[in-house]
């Protein structure tokens, strides 16, 4: 069983955190492992969860994971048995942060390995050496679950013109189009992704208040064509209620692990 304090947010005995890389501290990942009683059906996956926070906010780690994971493991949630039995278990990552205004830190003072200093491309390096680093290294994966993202920097700074201090706060200026995934082709991923079956679920709320609802259409049209099961679900709440409830969360997941099976 998968045991969580009742008061708090979820603290699960059985979820250990593993160090991937020495250099900071935020290399490191949390698993969950459940120990239940319903059977897992052979097709049950792993949840892989990168967090958000745009790369810099040190409020938001690993642990934002946690209701999404009560929603699904709480013995009283509706129809989780369910999910449940198409779930492994959980493994949530953290990588290095870059430099956050409110969060200020000095540089002479702070330890390197609690330093937030990360820039582009440290961040998706952490989280390749994660995914390799896992218990059997995470290749390609099944699924691929998008929540409330930002998929497309140049358009986002076009809509949001302040939002391009926070971008360029962890990235200098020539990444913007390499790391925004909307501007990559069906072809590209393709390539990348052998798969047969590519399941690429967008979730995003019109609620949001920080993305507008154009970077996830933005993004579905990326994966239009053969050789993508894909879905826009339309979640409801504001960007940070999705995973600080965590049953928004849990719908994304959900229809990724149906679309998978
Ligand atoms: N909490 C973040 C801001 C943030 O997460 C954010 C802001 C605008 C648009 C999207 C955001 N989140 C991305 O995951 C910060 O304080 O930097």
């Amino acid at each position: 069983m998968a045991t969580k304090d009742a008061s708090g947010p979820g603290v699960f005995q059985n979820m250990v955190r593993h160090q991937y890389a020495s250099d900071n501290i935020l290399q490191s990942y949390d698993v969950l492992k459940p120990q239940r009683q319903v059977s897992h059906s052979p097709k049950a996956s792993w949840i892989v969860y990168i967090h958000g926070g745009y790369f810099r906010d040190p409020k938001v780690d690993s642990t934002s994971l946690k209701p999404a994971i009560s929603c699904i493991e709480e013995p009283q949630a509706t129809s989780a048995s369910d999910l449940q039995s198409r779930i492994s278990g959980y493994a949530s990552l953290n990588y290095r942060l870059a430099p956050h205004p409110a969060h200020p830190q000095d540089p002479n003072t702070t330890p390197s390995y609690t330093l937030n200093s990360a820039k582009w491309p440290d961040q998706p390096d952490d989280i390749l050496a994660a995914l390799k680093a896992g218990e059997a290294g995470i290749t390609l994966p099944r699924a691929v679950v998008g929540v409330s993202g930002i998929y497309d920097f140049p358009a986002i700074h076009k809509t949001n013109p302040d939002y391009e201090d926070m971008t360029s706060s962890g990235m200098d200026k020539k990444y913007y189009e390499e790391a925004s995934p909307a501007l990559y082709t069906a072809e590209e991923y393709k390539e990348k992704w052998d798969k047969e079956k590519r399941v690429v679920v967008i979730a995003h709320s019109k609620d949001d208040g920080l993305v507008s609802w154009d970077q996830p259409e933005e993004m579905m049209t990326a994966f239009s064509g053969d050789g993508f099961a894909t879905e826009l679900v339309e979640l409801k709440g504001q960007h940070n209620e999705i995973w600080e409830k965590g049953n928004e969360l849990v719908r994304a997941i959900q229809k990724a692990v149906e679309l998978v099976a």
